[in-house]
Protein backbone atom coordinates (compact mmCIF):
# COMPACT_ATOMS: atom_id res chain seq x y z
CA UNK A 1 0.00 0.00 0.00
CA UNK A 2 1.67 3.58 -0.84
CA UNK A 3 -0.28 7.04 -0.08
CA UNK A 4 1.94 10.35 -1.68
CA UNK A 5 1.00 13.41 -0.15
CA UNK A 6 2.18 16.69 -0.51
CA UNK A 7 3.57 18.64 3.09
CA UNK A 8 0.35 20.31 3.31
CA UNK A 9 -1.38 17.01 3.54
CA UNK A 10 -3.30 17.41 0.34
CA UNK A 11 -3.85 13.83 -1.36
CA UNK A 12 -2.35 12.52 -4.39
CA UNK A 13 -0.44 15.75 -6.01
CA UNK A 14 1.01 14.25 -8.49
CA UNK A 15 -1.23 15.75 -11.24
CA UNK A 16 0.32 19.16 -10.86
CA UNK A 17 3.71 19.96 -11.93
CA UNK A 18 6.51 19.60 -10.29
CA UNK A 19 8.30 22.99 -9.92
CA UNK A 20 12.22 23.02 -8.69
CA UNK A 21 14.20 26.18 -8.89
CA UNK A 22 17.90 26.52 -7.16
CA UNK A 23 21.24 28.91 -7.13
CA UNK A 24 24.04 29.21 -5.99
CA UNK A 25 25.26 30.38 -2.48
CA UNK A 26 28.25 31.30 -0.45
CA UNK A 27 29.54 28.54 1.58
CA UNK A 28 27.66 27.76 4.63
CA UNK A 29 28.03 25.47 7.65
CA UNK A 30 25.94 22.23 7.69
CA UNK A 31 25.46 22.83 11.44
CA UNK A 32 24.05 26.36 10.23
CA UNK A 33 21.49 25.19 8.19
CA UNK A 34 20.30 22.04 10.90
CA UNK A 35 20.42 25.15 13.45
CA UNK A 36 17.99 27.32 11.07
CA UNK A 37 15.74 24.82 10.28
CA UNK A 38 12.54 23.02 12.12
CA UNK A 39 12.05 19.29 11.53
CA UNK A 40 11.45 17.76 9.63
CA UNK A 41 14.47 17.52 8.30
CA UNK A 42 17.04 14.98 6.80
CA UNK A 43 20.61 15.17 6.25
CA UNK A 44 22.78 12.54 4.34
CA UNK A 45 26.72 12.87 4.74
CA UNK A 46 28.36 10.19 2.57
CA UNK A 47 32.51 9.91 3.06
CA UNK A 48 32.68 10.10 -1.14
CA UNK A 49 29.83 12.82 -2.94
CA UNK A 50 27.60 15.53 -2.31
CA UNK A 51 26.31 16.21 1.69
CA UNK A 52 22.65 16.83 1.16
CA UNK A 53 20.26 18.67 3.82
CA UNK A 54 16.33 18.62 3.56
CA UNK A 55 13.97 20.75 4.96
CA UNK A 56 9.98 20.31 4.76
CA UNK A 57 8.22 17.73 2.70
CA UNK A 58 6.97 19.29 -0.87
CA UNK A 59 5.97 15.34 -1.13
CA UNK A 60 5.97 12.23 0.95
CA UNK A 61 5.55 8.84 0.10
CA UNK A 62 4.63 6.34 2.27
CA UNK A 63 4.29 2.24 1.67
CA UNK A 64 4.32 -0.35 4.06
CA UNK A 65 3.44 -4.27 3.35
CA UNK A 66 5.99 -6.74 1.02
CA UNK A 67 5.31 -4.38 -2.14
CA UNK A 68 6.83 -1.32 -0.67
CA UNK A 69 10.24 -1.23 -2.90
CA UNK A 70 7.77 -1.20 -5.81
CA UNK A 71 5.13 1.03 -4.19
CA UNK A 72 7.90 3.89 -3.53
CA UNK A 73 9.30 3.51 -7.10
CA UNK A 74 6.33 4.06 -8.45
CA UNK A 75 4.77 6.86 -6.62
CA UNK A 76 8.10 9.07 -7.61
CA UNK A 77 8.21 7.61 -11.07
CA UNK A 78 4.33 9.59 -11.15
CA UNK A 79 5.81 12.26 -8.99
CA UNK A 80 8.91 12.92 -11.13
CA UNK A 81 7.28 12.65 -14.31
CA UNK A 82 5.88 16.16 -13.94
CA UNK A 83 9.58 17.77 -13.20
CA UNK A 84 10.79 20.38 -15.29
CA UNK A 85 13.01 18.58 -18.10
CA UNK A 86 16.32 20.27 -17.29
CA UNK A 87 16.42 19.62 -13.51
CA UNK A 88 17.29 15.87 -14.40
CA UNK A 89 20.74 15.62 -14.20
CA UNK A 90 22.28 18.91 -12.04
CA UNK A 91 23.64 19.64 -8.84
CA UNK A 92 21.24 20.49 -6.71
CA UNK A 93 18.58 18.31 -8.63
CA UNK A 94 15.05 17.04 -6.50
CA UNK A 95 16.35 13.75 -4.86
CA UNK A 96 13.89 12.01 -2.22
CA UNK A 97 15.51 11.07 0.68
CA UNK A 98 14.10 8.37 3.34
CA UNK A 99 14.56 5.13 4.06
CA UNK A 100 13.07 1.26 4.76
CA UNK A 101 12.08 -0.26 7.82
CA UNK A 102 14.22 -4.02 8.03
CA UNK A 103 10.83 -6.35 7.17
CA UNK A 104 7.88 -5.56 5.86
CA UNK A 105 6.21 -6.83 8.81
CA UNK A 106 7.11 -3.43 10.60
CA UNK A 107 4.81 -1.54 12.78
CA UNK A 108 5.57 2.33 13.46
CA UNK A 109 5.16 2.13 17.37
CA UNK A 110 6.97 2.49 20.14
CA UNK A 111 10.13 4.51 19.50
CA UNK A 112 9.46 3.82 15.53
CA UNK A 113 6.05 5.93 16.13
CA UNK A 114 6.16 7.79 12.92
CA UNK A 115 8.50 5.75 10.78
CA UNK A 116 6.07 3.63 7.82
CA UNK A 117 7.61 0.36 6.22
CA UNK A 118 8.97 2.76 3.65
CA UNK A 119 9.34 6.71 3.65
CA UNK A 120 10.70 9.09 1.14
CA UNK A 121 10.52 12.81 1.39
CA UNK A 122 10.85 15.12 -1.63
CA UNK A 123 12.00 18.15 1.05
CA UNK A 124 10.66 21.62 -0.05
CA UNK A 125 14.00 23.06 0.75
CA UNK A 126 17.31 21.20 -0.50
CA UNK A 127 20.67 22.61 -0.09
CA UNK A 128 23.41 20.42 -1.06
CA UNK A 129 27.26 20.85 -1.07
CA UNK A 130 29.44 19.36 -3.29
CA UNK A 131 32.70 20.01 -5.87
CA UNK A 132 30.70 22.61 -8.12
CA UNK A 133 29.90 24.63 -5.00
CA UNK A 134 26.62 24.84 -2.37
CA UNK A 135 23.25 25.01 -4.17
CA UNK A 136 20.18 25.82 -2.23
CA UNK A 137 16.86 24.01 -4.31
CA UNK A 138 13.47 24.53 -3.88
CA UNK A 139 10.90 21.80 -4.63
CA UNK A 140 7.15 22.61 -4.85
CA UNK A 141 4.17 20.34 -6.05
CA UNK A 142 1.14 22.12 -7.81
CA UNK A 143 2.14 25.79 -6.69
CA UNK A 144 0.29 28.65 -7.69
CA UNK A 145 2.75 29.76 -10.16
CA UNK A 146 6.26 29.68 -10.56
CA UNK A 147 6.66 32.84 -9.52
CA UNK A 148 5.72 31.61 -5.99
CA UNK A 149 8.48 29.44 -6.33
CA UNK A 150 11.22 32.02 -7.50
CA UNK A 151 10.12 34.18 -4.42
CA UNK A 152 10.21 31.29 -1.99
CA UNK A 153 13.91 30.75 -3.16
CA UNK A 154 14.68 34.36 -2.37
CA UNK A 155 12.95 34.29 1.30
CA UNK A 156 15.35 31.00 1.87
CA UNK A 157 18.60 32.30 0.22
CA UNK A 158 17.74 35.55 2.61
CA UNK A 159 16.95 33.22 5.70
CA UNK A 160 20.15 31.26 5.19
CA UNK A 161 22.65 33.90 4.68
CA UNK A 162 21.39 34.84 8.31
CA UNK A 163 22.23 32.13 9.87
CA UNK A 164 25.75 32.23 11.52
CA UNK A 165 25.97 28.92 13.65
CA UNK A 166 29.77 27.51 12.76
CA UNK A 167 30.58 24.03 12.68
CA UNK A 168 31.53 23.95 16.38
CA UNK A 169 29.79 20.90 18.35
CA UNK A 170 27.68 21.70 21.30
CA UNK A 171 28.73 19.08 24.25
CA UNK A 172 26.47 15.89 24.48
CA UNK A 173 23.45 15.83 26.33
CA UNK A 174 24.80 13.06 28.92
CA UNK A 175 23.20 9.74 29.45
CA UNK A 176 21.54 9.34 33.28
CA UNK A 177 20.15 5.91 33.11
CA UNK A 178 20.68 2.86 30.66
CA UNK A 179 18.20 -0.10 29.94
CA UNK A 180 19.05 -3.31 27.92
CA UNK A 181 16.66 -5.27 26.30
CA UNK A 182 18.93 -8.38 26.95
CA UNK A 183 20.93 -9.64 29.47
CA UNK A 184 24.31 -11.23 29.24
CA UNK A 185 22.90 -14.17 30.46
CA UNK A 186 19.92 -14.57 27.99
CA UNK A 187 22.45 -13.18 25.22
CA UNK A 188 24.71 -16.64 25.71
CA UNK A 189 21.32 -18.37 25.74
CA UNK A 190 20.52 -17.22 22.49
CA UNK A 191 23.70 -17.38 20.84
CA UNK A 192 24.07 -21.00 21.56
CA UNK A 193 20.09 -21.58 20.46
CA UNK A 194 21.66 -20.18 17.22
CA UNK A 195 24.41 -22.25 16.82
CA UNK A 196 22.47 -25.57 17.51
CA UNK A 197 20.43 -24.57 14.89
CA UNK A 198 23.22 -24.30 12.68
CA UNK A 199 24.58 -26.90 13.53
CA UNK A 200 20.93 -28.89 12.98
CA UNK A 201 22.11 -27.72 8.84
CA UNK A 202 19.14 -25.28 8.15
CA UNK A 203 20.74 -22.58 8.95
CA UNK A 204 24.37 -21.10 8.15
CA UNK A 205 24.70 -17.56 9.99
CA UNK A 206 22.39 -15.31 11.81
CA UNK A 207 23.20 -11.99 12.82
CA UNK A 208 21.35 -11.22 16.68
CA UNK A 209 21.00 -7.60 17.12
CA UNK A 210 20.25 -6.24 21.23
CA UNK A 211 18.78 -2.84 22.03
CA UNK A 212 20.01 -0.17 24.15
CA UNK A 213 17.63 2.29 25.68
CA UNK A 214 18.87 6.12 27.38
CA UNK A 215 17.79 8.38 29.43
CA UNK A 216 19.49 11.63 28.72
CA UNK A 217 20.73 14.23 31.13
CA UNK A 218 19.20 16.55 28.66
CA UNK A 219 17.05 16.90 25.75
CA UNK A 220 18.80 15.75 22.57
CA UNK A 221 20.39 18.60 20.05
CA UNK A 222 20.30 17.26 16.54
CA UNK A 223 22.47 20.04 14.50
CA UNK A 224 24.85 19.49 17.70
CA UNK A 225 25.07 15.41 17.49
CA UNK A 226 25.67 15.27 13.52
CA UNK A 227 28.41 17.92 14.03
CA UNK A 228 29.81 15.96 16.54
CA UNK A 229 29.87 12.78 13.98
CA UNK A 230 31.16 14.67 11.53
CA UNK A 231 33.90 15.39 13.67
CA UNK A 232 34.70 11.38 14.45
CA UNK A 233 32.93 9.31 11.55
CA UNK A 234 34.16 11.59 8.54
CA UNK A 235 34.76 8.06 7.20
CA UNK A 236 31.04 7.06 7.87
CA UNK A 237 27.99 8.15 6.24
CA UNK A 238 26.19 10.08 8.57
CA UNK A 239 22.48 10.75 8.16
CA UNK A 240 19.24 11.96 9.59
CA UNK A 241 15.52 11.06 8.54
CA UNK A 242 13.11 12.81 10.82
CA UNK A 243 10.07 12.50 9.86
CA UNK A 244 7.01 14.53 11.10
CA UNK A 245 6.49 13.93 14.46
CA UNK A 246 9.66 14.84 15.88
CA UNK A 247 11.50 11.28 16.21
CA UNK A 248 15.04 11.27 14.41
CA UNK A 249 16.30 8.24 13.70
CA UNK A 250 20.47 9.06 12.90
CA UNK A 251 23.69 6.86 13.10
CA UNK A 252 26.98 7.19 11.34
CA UNK A 253 27.29 3.83 9.32
CA UNK A 254 30.33 2.79 7.82
CA UNK A 255 28.40 -0.03 5.42
CA UNK A 256 27.71 0.88 2.20
CA UNK A 257 24.20 -1.23 0.60
CA UNK A 258 24.77 0.20 -2.60
CA UNK A 259 25.04 3.33 -5.07
CA UNK A 260 24.08 3.89 -8.45
CA UNK A 261 25.55 5.97 -10.97
CA UNK A 262 24.23 5.42 -14.72
CA UNK A 263 25.08 1.54 -15.01
CA UNK A 264 28.41 1.50 -12.63
CA UNK A 265 27.30 0.17 -9.18
CA UNK A 266 29.02 -0.20 -6.13
CA UNK A 267 28.47 -2.18 -2.87
CA UNK A 268 30.68 -4.09 -0.83
CA UNK A 269 30.79 -7.11 1.87
CA UNK A 270 31.71 -5.66 5.65
CA UNK A 271 31.37 -8.09 7.94
CA UNK A 272 33.96 -9.76 10.68
CA UNK A 273 34.82 -7.63 13.62
CA UNK A 274 37.43 -7.40 16.07
CA UNK A 275 38.72 -4.66 18.63
CA UNK A 276 41.03 -1.64 18.27
CA UNK A 277 43.97 -1.97 19.88
CA UNK A 278 45.74 0.44 22.70
CA UNK A 279 48.98 1.04 20.32
CA UNK A 280 49.08 0.45 16.54
CA UNK A 281 51.65 -2.52 17.22
CA UNK A 282 48.66 -3.83 18.97
CA UNK A 283 46.04 -2.98 16.67
CA UNK A 284 48.00 -4.30 13.58
CA UNK A 285 48.38 -7.51 15.33
CA UNK A 286 44.12 -7.29 15.61
CA UNK A 287 43.66 -6.85 12.13
CA UNK A 288 46.37 -9.53 11.08
CA UNK A 289 44.33 -12.21 13.61
CA UNK A 290 41.28 -10.83 12.11
CA UNK A 291 42.48 -11.61 8.54
CA UNK A 292 43.20 -14.77 9.44
CA UNK A 293 40.42 -15.88 11.47
CA UNK A 294 39.01 -18.67 9.87
CA UNK A 295 35.48 -18.31 11.75
CA UNK A 296 35.56 -14.10 10.27
CA UNK A 297 36.52 -15.15 7.06
CA UNK A 298 32.88 -17.62 6.61
CA UNK A 299 31.39 -15.21 8.23
CA UNK A 300 32.44 -12.33 5.94
CA UNK A 301 32.36 -15.01 2.72
CA UNK A 302 28.96 -15.81 3.38
CA UNK A 303 28.06 -12.00 2.72
CA UNK A 304 30.04 -11.88 -0.18
CA UNK A 305 28.29 -14.30 -2.11
CA UNK A 306 24.91 -13.46 -1.50
CA UNK A 307 25.90 -9.69 -2.82
CA UNK A 308 26.95 -11.56 -6.03
CA UNK A 309 24.48 -13.85 -6.27
CA UNK A 310 21.72 -11.29 -6.13
CA UNK A 311 23.48 -8.85 -8.52
CA UNK A 312 23.82 -11.52 -11.09
CA UNK A 313 20.92 -11.02 -12.40
CA UNK A 314 21.16 -7.61 -13.00
CA UNK A 315 25.04 -7.41 -13.76
CA UNK A 316 26.92 -8.22 -17.16
CA UNK A 317 30.31 -7.93 -15.45
CA UNK A 318 30.85 -7.85 -11.67
CA UNK A 319 34.42 -7.74 -10.02
CA UNK A 320 35.29 -8.73 -6.84
CA UNK A 321 37.95 -6.23 -5.52
CA UNK A 322 40.34 -7.59 -2.25
CA UNK A 323 39.64 -8.12 1.06
CA UNK A 324 41.17 -5.67 3.60
CA UNK A 325 40.67 -4.17 6.85
CA UNK A 326 38.60 -1.42 7.74
CA UNK A 327 39.43 0.19 10.71
CA UNK A 328 37.19 2.36 12.76
CA UNK A 329 37.97 4.19 16.17
CA UNK A 330 35.79 1.69 17.94
CA UNK A 331 36.53 -1.54 15.60
CA UNK A 332 38.06 -3.49 12.62
CA UNK A 333 36.53 -5.05 9.94
CA UNK A 334 36.61 -7.47 6.90
CA UNK A 335 35.70 -5.83 4.00
CA UNK A 336 35.69 -6.47 0.50
CA UNK A 337 34.54 -3.95 -2.18
CA UNK A 338 32.23 -5.23 -5.07
CA UNK A 339 31.36 -3.31 -8.19
CA UNK A 340 29.36 -4.25 -10.93
CA UNK A 341 28.01 -2.79 -14.71
CA UNK A 342 24.26 -3.17 -15.52
CA UNK A 343 23.25 -4.95 -18.51
CA UNK A 344 20.72 -2.14 -18.57
CA UNK A 345 19.04 0.55 -17.51
CA UNK A 346 17.86 0.00 -13.55
CA UNK A 347 17.09 2.04 -10.79
CA UNK A 348 18.64 1.61 -8.00
CA UNK A 349 15.63 0.73 -5.48
CA UNK A 350 15.66 -2.38 -7.76
CA UNK A 351 19.30 -3.41 -6.54
CA UNK A 352 18.28 -1.67 -2.61
CA UNK A 353 15.83 -4.53 -2.82
CA UNK A 354 17.04 -7.76 -4.34
CA UNK A 355 20.47 -6.76 -1.74
CA UNK A 356 18.80 -6.33 1.49
CA UNK A 357 19.24 -7.74 4.01
CA UNK A 358 22.29 -8.92 3.26
CA UNK A 359 24.39 -11.63 5.57
CA UNK A 360 25.52 -8.59 6.87
CA UNK A 361 22.91 -7.92 8.70
CA UNK A 362 20.26 -10.74 8.26
CA UNK A 363 21.89 -14.22 7.75
CA UNK A 364 21.99 -16.91 5.67
CA UNK A 365 19.84 -18.34 4.27
CA UNK A 366 17.86 -15.19 4.41
CA UNK A 367 14.38 -16.94 5.54
CA UNK A 368 15.89 -19.49 8.27
CA UNK A 369 17.56 -16.30 9.26
CA UNK A 370 14.53 -13.99 9.58
CA UNK A 371 12.81 -16.42 11.50
CA UNK A 372 15.48 -17.13 13.67
CA UNK A 373 15.91 -13.48 14.53
CA UNK A 374 11.68 -12.80 15.01
CA UNK A 375 12.05 -15.97 18.07
CA UNK A 376 15.17 -14.63 19.35
CA UNK A 377 15.03 -10.85 19.12
CA UNK A 378 12.11 -9.44 21.88
CA UNK A 379 12.77 -5.71 20.25
CA UNK A 380 11.46 -4.09 17.42
CA UNK A 381 14.54 -3.47 14.48
CA UNK A 382 12.52 -0.71 13.10
CA UNK A 383 14.30 0.83 11.05
CA UNK A 384 18.16 -0.89 12.13
CA UNK A 385 20.28 -2.30 10.25
CA UNK A 386 18.14 -1.25 6.97
CA UNK A 387 18.77 0.88 3.83
CA UNK A 388 18.52 4.59 3.87
CA UNK A 389 19.98 7.08 1.39
CA UNK A 390 18.34 8.77 -1.93
CA UNK A 391 17.17 8.40 -5.47
CA UNK A 392 16.53 10.95 -7.95
CA UNK A 393 14.46 11.03 -10.92
CA UNK A 394 17.07 9.02 -13.20
CA UNK A 395 16.80 6.48 -10.81
CA UNK A 396 20.25 6.77 -9.49
CA UNK A 397 21.10 6.63 -5.70
CA UNK A 398 22.95 5.82 -2.71
CA UNK A 399 21.78 3.24 0.51
CA UNK A 400 24.29 2.83 3.23
CA UNK A 401 23.35 0.20 5.80
CA UNK A 402 21.63 2.03 8.62
CA UNK A 403 23.71 0.29 11.58
CA UNK A 404 25.50 1.99 14.34
CA UNK A 405 22.49 4.23 14.69
CA UNK A 406 19.88 4.75 17.32
CA UNK A 407 16.32 6.91 17.30
CA UNK A 408 15.31 9.03 19.71
CA UNK A 409 12.73 11.57 20.90
CA UNK A 410 13.67 14.93 23.01
CA UNK A 411 15.51 13.05 25.82
CA UNK A 412 15.14 9.29 25.06
CA UNK A 413 17.18 7.50 22.68
CA UNK A 414 17.21 3.18 21.91
CA UNK A 415 20.87 2.08 20.38
CA UNK A 416 21.06 -1.00 18.31
CA UNK A 417 24.25 -3.47 17.43
CA UNK A 418 24.05 -6.76 16.35
CA UNK A 419 26.51 -9.47 15.42
CA UNK A 420 27.09 -12.32 13.30
CA UNK A 421 26.50 -15.59 14.53
CA UNK A 422 28.25 -18.74 12.37
CA UNK A 423 29.48 -22.12 13.86
CA UNK A 424 32.22 -21.22 15.71
CA UNK A 425 30.61 -18.17 17.55
CA UNK A 426 31.41 -17.31 21.13
CA UNK A 427 28.55 -15.64 23.03
CA UNK A 428 31.36 -13.88 25.26
CA UNK A 429 33.24 -12.99 22.81
CA UNK A 430 29.97 -12.02 20.43
CA UNK A 431 28.55 -9.70 23.52
CA UNK A 432 31.86 -7.87 23.57
CA UNK A 433 31.88 -7.01 20.12
CA UNK A 434 27.93 -5.91 20.05
CA UNK A 435 29.47 -3.20 22.80
CA UNK A 436 32.31 -1.80 20.90
CA UNK A 437 29.58 -1.46 18.13
CA UNK A 438 27.38 0.73 20.48
CA UNK A 439 30.15 2.80 20.63
CA UNK A 440 29.76 5.65 17.71
CA UNK A 441 25.91 6.31 19.47
CA UNK A 442 27.18 6.21 23.22
CA UNK A 443 30.22 8.20 22.51
CA UNK A 444 27.84 11.31 20.91
CA UNK A 445 25.21 10.77 23.27
CA UNK A 446 27.54 10.62 26.95
C1 LIG B 1 25.14 -5.73 12.47
C2 LIG B 1 26.10 -4.85 12.68
O1 LIG B 1 27.31 -4.91 12.02
C3 LIG B 1 27.49 -5.69 10.85
C4 LIG B 1 28.48 -4.99 10.01
C5 LIG B 1 29.84 -5.21 10.15
C6 LIG B 1 30.30 -6.29 10.92
C7 LIG B 1 29.43 -7.18 11.46
C8 LIG B 1 29.92 -8.36 12.23
O2 LIG B 1 31.13 -8.61 12.26
O3 LIG B 1 29.10 -9.07 12.84
C9 LIG B 1 27.97 -7.09 11.22
O4 LIG B 1 27.71 -7.99 10.17
C10 LIG B 1 25.95 -3.73 13.61
O5 LIG B 1 26.85 -2.89 13.71
O6 LIG B 1 24.89 -3.64 14.28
Amino acid sequence: MESLRSGDGRRDPIDGPLVTRRRELDDLSRRAVLDAFEPPRELWTPPDGPTVAGWGAAATIDADGPDRFDAVREAAERLFSHLDGDAERVVGRPRLFGGFAFHDEHEPAGPWKGFAGARFVLPQVQITWSDDGVWLTVNAVDPPDDAAVERRLDDVAAEISAATADGRPGAPPGVASRERTTSRTEWRRQVRAAVDRIERGDLRKVVLAQALSVDLDAPLSIPDLLARLDRSYPDCYRFLVQPDEGANFFGATPERLVSLSGRTVETEALAGSTGRGDTPEEDEWLANELLDSEKDIHEHELVAEAVREQLEPFAGSIRTGQRTIRTLPTVQHLQTPITAELDDVEHVLSLVEALHPTPAVGGFPPDAAWETIKETETFDRGWYAAPVGWFDAAGNGAFAVGIRSAVAREDRATLFAGAGIVADSDPDREWDEVQLKYGPMLDSLE
